[in-house]
């Protein structure tokens, strides 16, 4: 298994990551533990906005937060001079206390709250991504009643399958998200923000899915928007300002994956942009896209102390870590795959294949199956990669489990962004029957 970013066995055979030996990461903060390279989240980040300079076009590349939402690691993403993507009230409220600024904020989401709109207004942010028609009446009702203007996109459904998983695939025509382009939605969407004098169109999205391997679906998706805004032009005397092509660049979670460089989907999505502009004599728009996995997902890993064994003769040897679906909840819910290695002893050479089972009341709370592996024992560590984009944003505390720590690591330290959950924490929002307590 190859390695990524700073990630290293040091001389005494264990990982080491941002130049932190694991060994002692885990001793210092306990484990289950999230650690994250910062140095391969800013390599990243900077991959990404690397071809739009290098091509002078202008852009916004916007983290989709979804992926990882914390005060630290928003603070990471504007140090780097990203946007950001939020896609609820909450995701928003954790943007505004790591003082993200508001202007460079979008809020996405296919059933935003009246709440979460006004509270959107409020701070001003940059961008409001109207998903539906119920959203688009609402918005013009509510900046009427501020009397303020707002900048939108219309999120539009291209009616593209992208080749991934059905519940991350979000493109095609039969999807909750967006206007449909075929079948006169968008046009209509499209005529109603315009007779808006409060709502300011900038442009379209689209998102047609995640972890997703090649660029034909974003490049066919920018081609049949253009398309319409062709034929919209004279209709309507309007052309979009903002294109914003989404995320979804796949990531490498195991070998069988071969994503491409962030740079080639920037490229190819630039150049087929400007051919599509200039075939059909329309000017060039800001490109944004929205990385969520590819700015975090490789960046992240998670350490487990091993404890149980069970072996069922002749079939499988399962070996059991302190954590499991609460912390990582994608091989349960997509039968996502994942690599592993044995922290403390990553030199040694595999000795046996053992399937890694999580520590919930439930059968399918398996995180990898079939890993080579040298003999494990209690309390070795494992460290399982590419952890960092839709794990600790999806953790739950189901079985009453806390939610484990996250540390950043850079150049040689180690710091705690996310503090570990307590029991405490726990019972924090319960309400004693003794109470006698009613609403
Ligand atoms: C609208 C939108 N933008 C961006 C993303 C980020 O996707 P990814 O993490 O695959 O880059 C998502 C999630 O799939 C999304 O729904
Ligand atoms: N949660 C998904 C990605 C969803 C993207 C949201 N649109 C995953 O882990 O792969």
């Amino acid at each position: 298994m190859q390695l990524s970013g700073t990630a290293t066995i040091n001389r005494k055979g264990h990982l080491e990551i941002g130049g932190c030996d694991t060994v002692k990461l885990a001793e210092k903060y306990g484990t289950p533990l999230y650690v994250y390279d910062v140095a391969l989240i800013r390599k990243r980040a900077r991959a990404f906005q690397y071809m739009f300079e290098k091509l002078g076009v202008k852009h916004q590349v916007a983290y989709a937060s979804k992926a990882f939402s914390s005060v630290a690691m928003l603070q990471l993403v504007h140090e780097e001079g990203l946007s950001l993507d939020v896609v609820s009230g909450g995701e928003l409220y954790t943007a505004i206390v790591a003082n993200f600024p508001a202007e460079k904020i979008h809020f996405h989401g296919n059933n935003k709250s009246e709440e979460e709109l006004k509270m959107a207004l409020d701070h001003q942010i940059g961008c409001i991504v109207v998903d539906n028609f119920h959203e688009l009446h609402m918005l013009h009702h509510l900046c009427q009643l501020k009397n303020q203007k707002v900048n939108i996109l219309l999120r539009v459904t291209p009616g593209i399958e992208a080749h991934t998983h059905d519940y991350i695939s979000t493109g095609q025509e039969d999807s909750k998200f967006g206007f449909d382009l075929q079948n006169g939605q968008s046009e209509t969407a499209v005529a109603l923000a315009l007779e808006s004098k409060f709502l300011n169109l900038l442009g379209f999205h689209c998102h047609i899915g995640s972890q997703i391997f090649e660029t034909t679906g974003f490049l066919l998706a920018a081609r049949k928007i253009l398309g319409k805004v062709n034929e919209w032009k004279d209709i309507y005397q309007f052309t979009p300002e903002v294109l914003n092509l989404g995320g979804g660049f796949g990531i490498r979670y195991t070998d069988e994956d071969k994503p491409l460089p962030p740079e080639q989907y920037v490229e190819e999505m630039i150049l087929e942009v400007k051919r599509e502009t200039k075939r059909l004599a329309l000017p060039m728009p800001e490109i944004w896209i929205e990385p969520g996995r590819s700015l975090v997902g490789d960046a992240g890993t998670t350490l487990y102390s091993i404890g149980s064994r069970k072996e069922v003769p002749d079939i499988r040897k399962y070996v059991a870590v302190d954590g499991g679906m609460n912390d990582n909840i994608r091989p349960a819910l997509y039968g996502a795959k994942y690599d592993a290695i044995m922290a403390n002893r990553a030199d040694e050479k595999p000795k046996e294949v053992v399937s890694i089972a999580g520590k919930c009341c439930e059968t399918g709370d398996m995180l990898i199956w079939d890993l080579p592996l040298p003999e494990t024992e209690t309390n070795d560590l494992l460290a399982v990669f590419c952890t960092g984009a839709y794990c600790y944003s999806m953790a739950s505390n189901y079985n009453r489990i806390p939610r484990p720590p996250v540390v950043f690591v850079e150049n040689g330290t180690s710091r705690l962004i996310i503090k570990r959950e307590t029991y405490d924490d726990l019972v924090r929002l319960d309400i004693p029957y003794s109470e006698k307590t009613t609403i």
